[in-house]
């Protein structure tokens, strides 16, 4: 095979020194995000800036990889919504560990997470739930993330038979709840921030965990570089 797929982009990123880093990873890790969602606003090269890539592993230790949509990040670390007995879900049940990437292909970045998902508590989980939208919430009823279904049209009747159970009223109680819709923390152990810079000589800096704490405390992480 010769050449490479999609061509050869040398990538030409600022890069990242020691003297401009910080001693724990949040405040670097939010500002390339939200260097990233101004970015995909003003010039749309960086599409879905809060996509989630989470890496989980089944009973067997086989990986699996999908994209989720990063709802918070906050000291305690990345989270993300979804259904608890999904594919990710039931993993997530059996083996806590857990890996993600942020990846802002477009700005030659990428942020990586390794550590344990938590689930989240009930209250944050309803919160979220009743800012969805009504066909978001009522989705949730109709399908049950990660199992088989015979074809489009079962999903849509069973759409329409919630639709009519929960009418929309216009208000976030219309539909409740399914209990299997929760979401997820993941909590680090490790943090490692890659920016591409020119001739692959890129910057990769790593933070592991060396005590309890939160991703802006400077006491719970320590810091070093890893070749590109
Ligand atoms: C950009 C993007 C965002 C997504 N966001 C979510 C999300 O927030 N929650 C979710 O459950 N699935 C989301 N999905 C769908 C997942 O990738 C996946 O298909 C689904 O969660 C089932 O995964 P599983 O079978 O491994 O559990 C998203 C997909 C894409 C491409």
């Amino acid at each position: 095979m010769s050449g490479a797929l999609g061509g050869r982009t040398d990538y030409t990123g600022e890069g990242i020194l020691e003297q401009d880093a910080p001693e724990a990873p949040l405040p670097l890790v939010r500002e390339w995000f939200d260097q990233a969602l101004a970015r995909h606003e003003e010039h749309g090269d960086v599409p879905e800036p809060a996509a989630l890539w989470v890496a989980t592993v089944d009973t067997d230790g086989m990986p699996d990889v999908r994209a989720v949509l990063m709802r918070f990040l906050d000291p305690g670390g990345p989270g993300f919504l979804t259904s608890t007995d999904s594919a990710k879900g039931l993993q997530l049940a059996a083996n806590d560990k857990v890996a993600a990437t942020l990846t802002w292909a477009g700005m030659f970045r990428a942020v990586r997470f390794r550590g344990r998902a938590q689930e989240l508590p009930e209250e944050l989980v309803e919160d979220y739930f009743r800012s969805r939208p009504y066909g978001s919430r009522i989705s949730a009823h109709a399908s049950t993330q990660s199992a088989p279904v015979a074809d489009r049209e079962t999903l849509e009747r069973a759409y329409q038979e919630c639709a009519q159970r929960w009418p929309d009223r216009g208000s976030p109680d219309d539909v409740p709840r399914p209990e299997t819709w929760g979401g997820y923390r993941i909590v680090p152990e490790r943090v490692e921030v890659w920016a591409g810079r020119r001739d692959r000589l890129h910057d990769r800096l790593v933070w592991e965990r060396a005590a309890q704490g939160g991703l802006d405390d400077p006491a719970a992480w320590r810091r070093s570089r890893i070749q590109p």
